[in-house]
C-alpha cells in the first residue's frame, strides 16, 4: 500500500456539452490528474478554459462524456465531497441565522439538535465566526458569508473540498486574510482540497501541486507544478517571485 492514498484518479476525461454527435465540440479532452488524500491541488487555467466545468465532474454535478473517474473516500456517497461557491451570496440562505446556515446540512440528516448546535459551534469557532452565530447573512461582510460557507460545507464532514474561486469577488486584503484562513484550516482538517483559480499569485500562495490547464476548447492538464514553498508563503521573496515566472512562463507557451 502506498504511504499516500490517492484521493481522485481520472483518466483521458473529456466532456463535450454539444449534442450534435458527428461534430462534437470538446471543452475538455484527454483530462488526466491524479490527486493525493490530503493535498492542496490547484486547477489553474485562463478564463474560459473548463476549470469550473473539470470540478464539476469531480463532485458529481456534471457527468464525463469520455474516460473514467475514481473518487477515493471512505464515504460512498456524495457527501465525501462538498462544494464550495464562487458566490456565497446565491449558497446561503437569507432567512437562516449564521449557525442555522451551517446546520443545515444536519438538519437535514436528522442529527439530533444538541449535536448539530455542537458541530455548528465548533465550526464557528474553526473558520472565526465565533460572536456572529445569531447574525444574518444580510448583515455580513463579503468575507464573512464565505466563512459561513466554508462551516457549512464542513460540517457535513467531507473528506475531500472542492473550492471553484470562492474568493474571486472578494476585495484584495480580505481575499489575502481568507488565503491565510484556508491554508491554517486545511492544516488543521487534513482535507483534500481542490481549488480552482485563474490567478497565478492566488495559486502559488495557496497551493502544493498545479495543474495547469490549456486554453480550450479541448483543454487538458498539460502541465503540474509543485510549489516547494514552505507555509505560510512570503509573496515578496525572492523564492516566490522565482515560483510566479516558472509558472506564467507555462501560459506564456501558450500566448497567453
Ligand atoms: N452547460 C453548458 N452548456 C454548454 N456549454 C457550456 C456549459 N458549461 C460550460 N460551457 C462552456 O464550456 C467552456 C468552459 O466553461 P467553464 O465555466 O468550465 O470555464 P472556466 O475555466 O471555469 O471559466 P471561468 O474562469 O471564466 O469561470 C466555456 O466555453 C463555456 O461556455
Amino acid at each position: 500500500m502506498p504511504a499516500i492514498a490517492d484521493a481522485i484518479i481520472l483518466k483521458n476525461g473529456a466532456k463535450t456539452f454539444q449534442q450534435d454527435e458527428d461534430s462534437p465540440t470538446y471543452v475538455l479532452k484527454g483530462v488526466d490528474l491524479t490527486i493525493e488524500k490530503g493535498q492542496f491541488y490547484i486547477l489553474l487555467g485562463p478564463s474560459g478554459c473548463g476549470k469550473s466545468t473539470l470540478l464539476n465532474i469531480i463532485a458529481g454535478f456534471l457527468e464525463l462524456s469520455e474516460g473514467n473517474l475514481e473518487i477515493v473516500t471512505s464515504n460512498t456517497n456524495r457527501d465525501g465531497r462538498g462544494f464550495v461557491f464562487q458566490s456565497a451570496d446565491s449558497a446561503l440562505f437569507p432567512w437562516l441565522t449564521v449557525e442555522e446556515n451551517i446546520a443545515f446540512g444536519l438538519k437535514m440528516k436528522k442529527v439530533p439538535t444538541e449535536e448539530r448546535k455542537k458541530i455548528a459551534e465548533h465550526y464557528i469557532k474553526l473558520t472565526g465566526l465565533t460572536g456572529h452565530a445569531k447574525k444574518f447573512p444580510d448583515n455580513l461582510s463579503g468575507g464573512m458569508k464565505q466563512r459561513v460557507q466554508l462551516a457549512r460545507v464542513l460540517a457535513n464532514e467531507p473528506e475531500i473540498l472542492l473550492m471553484d474561486e470562492p474568493f474571486g469577488a472578494l476585495d484584495a486584503m480580505t481575499r489575502r486574510s481568507m488565503q491565510n484562513e484556508l491554508i491554517r484550516i486545511w492544516r488543521e482538517t487534513n482535507k483534500t482540497i481542490i481549488f480552482v483559480t485563474h490567478d497565478i499569485q492566488e495559486a502559488i500562495i495557496l497551493g502544493q501541486k498545479i495543474g495547469i490547464m490549456s486554453v480550450g476548447p479541448s483543454s487538458k492538464i498539460t502541465t503540474t507544478y509543485d510549489v516547494k514553498l514552505s507555509y505560510p508563503r512570503d509573496l515578496t521573496t525572492a523564492e516566490f517571485n522565482d515560483c510566479y515566472r516558472r509558472v506564467q512562463a507555462h501560459f506564456e507557451d501558450y500566448g497567453i
